[in-house]
């Protein structure tokens, strides 16, 4: 280090301390880096690298931090933040430097750089009983942990359907690392040592959550060592104490169905970056605030379990959507509200701005508007009973600070008049600073008669009385230089010393007062942060109601009847809600379901709408049961515990699974996972192998799944030979799409009739694809070679004759959630 400045000393301990980190260091307006982060950074941002006595160096200018910031948090890293904490002008030798934040993607407050979508972080560690998950939203709070029986597959697939935008592993579990890299390279995986689990966790959990003891959550010791290893981290990335996040909830307390990954993606019902718009969430999302979006997205992938609570929001939903007025203004009220759970997290964290302050106040002051006009529609009246509107932090925050307040705190411009006697007779100074230094000029000039005299200040040389060159003869003995310019020479009188010590004093005192007061204030009010996050949770409840009933009239949806614990299903006029706004004609169709016969084949050329059906069945199921009405004439449909899908073809080339592989492994999750009161959704099964064994596995899958599984099921298939089980079955029923033929060619009519498919029409496909006529006709004559030389009728008999099989069904079957 012989040859090093201090400057780059000093950096080089910070960075050994946190040498996983890309060390942000300020030095003066910029954010600097050196060394391998200069490389890196400039990689990342695209900004130059230069160098500094031979060492790489790239910086940003402080006051992009937050842009600059999310692009190395979105590429996976984690940074940490070192600030000046000492004046420059003040400091001896090197200014003290020291790091203040640590970000990662989920530890971030800001609400510019977190997406709204994915917000969630995990812990993950294994114990005797499985695999242990945290699951935690930094800027809301919301905590869950939870003990999962999962295999490592499943792990992976449960990883890869949630989108959380960071994973810690324990030890313990170190070998996912790469296995998490490989499936998804950007995200944020971090290995924790083993010091986070260590055994002070009851007494740090009692400290954090403010209780004396721990015995009434229902969590063994090895889950709250996780739940205090989150804490820990949390405290350990912010530097203070973490006080607004809630005691966890279990995954598995049954209030809600666990959609997994493929559903969710095959279902179409939140946004990726190429569905975006397309999706159930877009087609529901008349929300007006930001908890409100973040609502929905919640309340779409949990769909609850308990027949009671979706009919109350059922109830909600109805009263709204009767009550033309009352939706009108709340839609008016909630533009104005806002975010309102974050605010109240940052407070705990005292990372609150004066902005955020008013914006709560803002806010405040619309709810009683909202309650009130709630309370006038019988349905809903009660929706705000014990929900305190928090008169008080209003007025905290109205008497306390300005109405527009500036973003920095010590600046004067923050705390109100009449808050503090000090504070106003500081400020009084600065203010009346600029008619002082009129009054002086004015008088300087009579004194001297030199009317070109000026008096003025600058941040360097800080008040002076200017006189140009030509008039020098004229300056009073009193008068002593301070600079000369070419034309200009600048000159100060004791007074304007003086008056220039009170100012610097002022601004120092307005800055520590207006800073202390500001604490005070984010100190009182962290004590209603619970309190604001419970009216800001029943807001966006409210807000995603609204959006619900708004839906409804708009689209025309229905109050469902809901059954619990039975197969029987009734839907007439169904439609799929995201599909019907995009085409011209929306065919409807039916489902009926019973008890004895649930398990439908459904075959039907390409084009002819089994997806949409398919997915349509799901989507109103997942509509009902998060408390939204249905796109449908009628609708009884059971309380399902799960939906499951299998829908099209994909691969997985990096971990080097084939198309047919990844088919089975989803399937056999399924198999494992659906009970009598599931959904099942199958679409092309069996289709990544040979017709026959793709028959044949899709045959067994059938038998297994209705006889023992007993779940409702709708399978849409290209394999008519499967439909022949419902000749030999009482539960199977064989569906087909209509279509039409004509002289030009297929007509799809989308309409679902009992029967079996006789044709693919998949030559006609290609020609609707504008393939040349000639392939098109030598496909034909391929097709009619073929169909002479096999002797279907054979085949079909065969298939006929299988023997029927009629599996045992053993109690207790394997139930992963
Ligand atoms: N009920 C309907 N009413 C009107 N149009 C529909 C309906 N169902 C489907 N469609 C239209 O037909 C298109 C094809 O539907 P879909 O993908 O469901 O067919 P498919 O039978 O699953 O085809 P493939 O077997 O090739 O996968 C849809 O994109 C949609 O535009």
């Amino acid at each position: 280090m012989a040859n090093l400045t201090p400057m780059i000393k000093q950096y080089l301990e910070i960075k050994e301390e946190y040498k996983d980190s890309i060390l942000l260091f300020r030095l003066g307006d910029f954010y600097e880096t050196f060394f391998d982060d200069a490389q890196k950074v400039s990689e990342i941002l695209q900004i130059v690298l230069t160098k500094r006595n031979g060492h790489p160096m790239a910086g940003i200018p402080y006051h992009a931090l937050n842009n600059y910031l999310k692009k190395l948090l979105d590429s996976g890293c984690k940074v940490a933040i070192c600030e000046q904490v000492e004046d420059p002008q003040t400091a001896k030798g090197i200014v003290d430097r020291k790091v203040t934040r640590v970000l990662t993607p989920g530890t971030i407050v800001d609400d510019n750089m977190i997406d709204d979508f994915n917000r969630f972080s995990t812990l993950i560690t294994k114990s005797e009983k499985g695999y242990i998950l945290a699951v935690f939203d930094f800027s809301t709070g919301e905590f869950y942990l939870d003990t999962f029986d999962f295999n490592e597959n499943e792990l992976l697939d449960f990883i890869n359907s949630f989108g959380f935008v960071q994973i810690l592993l324990s030890k313990n579990v170190e070998s996912l690392y790469k296995q998490i890299k490989n499936m998804l390279p950007d995200l944020y995986v971090e290995v924790l040592d083993d010091w986070y689990f260590s055994n002070n966790f009851l007494e740090h959990l009692k400290d954090i959550y403010k209780v004396f003891s721990l015995d009434y959550v229902d969590y063994n010791n090895e889950e709250l060592k996780v739940a205090d290893a989150v804490l820990k981290y949390l405290e350990l990335t912010q530097f203070s104490k973490i006080r607004h996040m809630k005691i966890p909830k279990r995954f598995k307390t049954r209030e809600y169905m666990l959609l997994d990954s493929n559903t969710i993606e095959n279902l179409g019902i939140l946004p990726t970056s190429t569905t975006r718009g397309k999706t159930l969430y877009d087609i529901l999302k008349f929300t007006r605030t930001s908890m409100g979006h973040r609502k929905l997205r919640d309340f779409i992938i949990s769909p609850l379990l308990d027949k009671n609570i979706i009919e109350q929001r059922f109830d909600y939903v109805e009263a709204l959507k009767e009550d033309h007025l009352l939706m009108e203004e709340l839609k008016e009220y909630f533009s104005h509200i806002k975010d309102l759970e974050r605010i109240s997290s940052r407070i705990s964290l005292r990372k609150a701005t004066p902005r955020d302050l008013i914006a709560l106040k803002d806010s405040l002051e619309i709810v009683p508007y909202i309650i009130e006009s709630v309370k006038t529609n019988l349905g809903i009246s009660s929706f705000f009973d014990k929900i305190d509107p928090l008169g008080e932090v209003k007025e905290i925050i109205e008497k306390t600070i300005c109405e527009e307040p500036s973003i920095e705190v010590g600046s004067g411009e923050v705390i109100k008049e009449g808050v503090s006697n000090e504070l106003d007779e500081y400020r009084n100074i600065l203010k009346n600073i600029d008619n002082i230094l009129e009054e002086i000029e004015k008088r300087e000039k009579e004194l001297t008669k030199i009317n070109s005299l000026k008096v003025s200040r600058n941040k360097v040389y800080g008040f002076y009385i200017e006189i140009p060159k030509t008039q020098i003869a004229k300056v009073p003995a009193y008068y002593t230089r301070k600079q000369t310019l070419v034309n200009t020479e600048r000159f100060t009188i004791e007074e304007l010393r003086q008056i220039e010590q009170k100012l610097s004093l002022a601004e120092d005192r307005i800055k520590a007062i207006e800073k202390e007061l500001f604490d005070k204030i984010i100190l009182e009010l962290e004590k209603y942060v619970t309190e604001i996050k419970q009216l800001s949770d029943r807001l966006a409840e409210l807000d995603v109601f609204r959006s619900f009933a708004e839906a409804s009239v708009k689209y025309n949806y229905i109050r469902p009847k809901m059954i619990e614990k039975s197969r029987n299903t009734k839907i007439i006029n169904g439609r799929h809600p995201v599909v019907e706004r995009f085409v011209s004609n929306f065919i409807p169709n039916d489902l009926i379901f019973d008890e004895d016969r649930f398990y439908i084949i459904l075959t039907g050329p390409n084009m002819s709408g089994k997806s949409t059906y398919v997915r349509q069945i799901g989507i109103i199921s997942i509509m009902a049961q998060i408390g939204c009405f249905v796109p449908a004439e009628v609708a009884e449909l059971p309380v399902y515990d799960g939906i499951f899908t299998r829908i099209g073809a994909r691969d997985d080339i990096v971990t080097g699974k084939s198309t047919f592989l990844v088919e089975m492994l989803e399937m056999s999750t399924i198999i494992n996972r659906a009970t009598e009161h599931s959904l099942v959704l199958l679409d092309e099964v069996g289709r990544g192998t040979s017709t026959l064994d793709g028959i044949s596995v899709a045959w067994a899958i059938s038998e297994y799944l209705f006889q023992v599984k007993k779940c409702n099921t709708i399978f849409a298939t290209h394999y008519t030979e499967l439909t022949y089980m419902s000749y030999i079955y009482n539960e199977v029923i064989a569906k087909r799409i209509k279509v039409k033929e004509t002289m030009e060619g297929v007509i799809f009519l989308h309409k679902i009739e009992d029967g079996t498919s006789d044709n693919s029409y998949g030559i006609e496909i290609a020609k609707l694809a504008g393939f040349p006529v000639e392939i098109v006709d030598r496909a034909r004559e391929v097709l009619e070679q073929l169909s002479d030389r096999v002797d279907l009728e054979n085949k079909l008999k065969k298939v006929k004759n299988i023997k029927k099989k009629s599996y045992k069904v053993q109690e207790n079957q394997l139930k992963m959630f």
